[in-house]
């Protein structure tokens, strides 16, 4: 099967409230977006990548991928105003068997998951990578009061990459637009269809930076990592 992959990084940062987008912030010498793009540039399964970036931000993109000399991204397109909306112009961009769609927003993500995920939706068709929750959750009634407390061996924190067949996402994708359901993940759209999406248990250092104290806290990680290698 062959593998390619949709890297959103089309959002604004709201939350992390830079001056920059978040793509573009420096992480322990180089972008965010050069750490994600290095990960899935290592994956031998992944043959192409549709980099899916803010309106007026395609040259700055272009510009990274030049200079850290990455051979597999084909298009840098423009997004949408949701994240399902970037999602869905990345699928109508690519044309491998299988996508993978994946944060730019998640910079610690290795060649090892993204194969994982893949092995995962080639055996069970759909598969999303995710850590258990590590506190006990608790529901609201929206006015400041706990209602219930779901049962945690049941609850897993989902990241990304996820992996599906192109054509079957891109279907579920159309189906959401038709009936306008917003997803804040792709699993979801495929959840509400009644098809199952394999769990590849993860690891709790993908995390995704999306307000300040994550920056530090993805340098640190990151320095582990180089301290194991
Ligand atoms: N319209 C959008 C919104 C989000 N994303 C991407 O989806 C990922 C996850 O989104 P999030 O972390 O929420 O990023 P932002 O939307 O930039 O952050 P915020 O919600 O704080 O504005 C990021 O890589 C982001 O660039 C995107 O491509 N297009
Ligand atoms: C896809 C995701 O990263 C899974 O955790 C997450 O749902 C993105 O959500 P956000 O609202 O765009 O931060």
């Amino acid at each position: 099967m062959d593998w390619g992959a949709v890297v959103v990084a089309a959002g604004r940062g709201t939350r992390m409230g830079a001056a920059d987008n978040k793509p573009y912030l420096e992480l322990a010498g180089r972008t965010v977006l050069a750490h994600t793009l290095e990960a899935f540039e290592q994956c031998s399964a992944v043959t192409s990548i549709i980099l899916v970036v803010s309106s007026g931000e395609q040259q700055k993109a272009g510009e990274i991928i030049r200079l850290e000399g990455f051979r597999k991204i084909s298009l840098i397109i423009p997004g949408g105003a949701e994240r399902q909306d970037s999602v869905y112009a990345g699928l109508a961009a690519l044309h491998t068997e299988g996508v993978l769609v994946h944060d730019a927003a998640r910079p610690l993500v290795t060649a090892k998951q993204i194969t994982a995920c893949c092995k995962a939706a080639e055996e069970h068709g759909a598969s999303a990578l995710a850590v258990p929750v590590k506190d006990t959750i608790k529901v609201s009634d929206g006015n400041g009061f706990i209602i219930a407390t779901p049962e945690r061996r049941t609850l897993w924190s989902v990241q990304t990459p996820q992996a599906f067949w192109r054509v079957e996402l891109m279907d579920a994708h159309r189906q959401a637009r038709e009936e306008s359901a917003a997803a804040t993940d792709d699993a979801m759209l495929l959840e509400r269809l009644g098809r199952k999406v394999a769990i590849v248990e993860g690891d709790y250092a993908n995390i995704k930076i999306t307000t300040p104290e994550d920056l530090p806290i993805a340098e640190l990680l990151l320095a582990r990592r180089m301290g194991e290698e």
